[in-house]
């Protein structure tokens, strides 16, 4: 499903409505609400938006679990951390219970840390019909999510859930879900807005299948459901407006 808003204002508005509903029907129905959050800028003003009146009002906070769908391998005082934007924007003006929120940094090696992660979610979710349900993601420019890098070996991974692979270009270790974990969410939302994503989102939509390419194409959940929320100027190439 592709929603398209005029402004990101109006974007963000509906991620938080579609936050508020997650998080509502999870606690009526399994007493617990568990979320991915994403990084880049795309999600800012839509955690800005819940950390105040109404939407902070509307979301069960001690009821929620909070994990990352990928970081940056930098400490939680780094600005390139996607924890620490989260805190910054979200986290630390919102009720939820220190305990039950897991950011992507700690001690150690990256890949050690991933094995940990990975039995932090396999224990959370024991007996539980389906993963998260809400996996908030970006996209970038050149098709990626989360830490899905065009061309990463990342990309073949069909068993791990959470993976941590040092990323070339950006000289730096990612720790990244894996496309079998994410699509084992009940409801996965794309932000995507911007003229510079409309190539990427153009391709991801309607090009052919390549996900080495363009590694959004892996985000198909197997039972749950995908909403992009879109800016007319990201839809400007997709040939039939959605
Ligand atoms: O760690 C990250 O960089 C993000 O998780 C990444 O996957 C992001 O969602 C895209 O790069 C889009 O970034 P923007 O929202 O800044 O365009």
């Amino acid at each position: 499903m592709i929603q398209v808003y005029k402004t990101t204002e109006e974007l963000s508005k509906a991620a938080a409505d579609l936050f508020v509903q997650a998080a509502q029907e999870a606690v009526q129905a399994n007493g617990r609400f568990t979320v991915a959050l994403t990084g880049g800028s795309s999600p800012e003003q839509l955690y800005r938006m819940l950390a105040q009146p109404p939407y902070r009002d509307l979301v069960p906070w001690q009821q929620t679990f909070v994990f990352w769908g990928d970081e940056r391998w930098v400490n939680l005082e780094d600005d390139r951390s996607n924890a620490k934007m989260a805190f910054t924007t979200l986290l630390h003006h919102v009720p939820v219970p220190q305990e039950q929120v897991f950011p992507m940094w700690g001690e150690g090696e990256p890949e050690e840390f991933a094995i940990d992660y990975e039995k932090k979610l396999q224990s959370h979710f024991a007996n539980m019909p389906a993963q998260f349900d809400l996996v908030l993601l970006g996209m970038g420019d050149d098709g990626h999510t989360a830490s899905l890098f065009p061309g990463t070996p990342v990309l073949k991974e069909r068993e791990r859930w959470v993976q941590a692979y040092y990323l070339e270009p950006q000289s730096m270790y990612r720790i990244t879900l894996t496309a079998p974990c994410l699509n084992q969410a009940r409801k996965i939302v794309f932000m995507t807005y911007g003229e510079k994503k409309a190539k990427a989102l153009q391709e991801v939509l309607q090009g052919e299948h390549n996900p080495e390419t363009y590694p959004a194409q892996l985000i198909q959940p197997q039972q749950g459901e995908t909403v992009w929320l879109v800016d007319e100027a990201a839809t400007s190439l997709l040939t039939a407006q959605p």
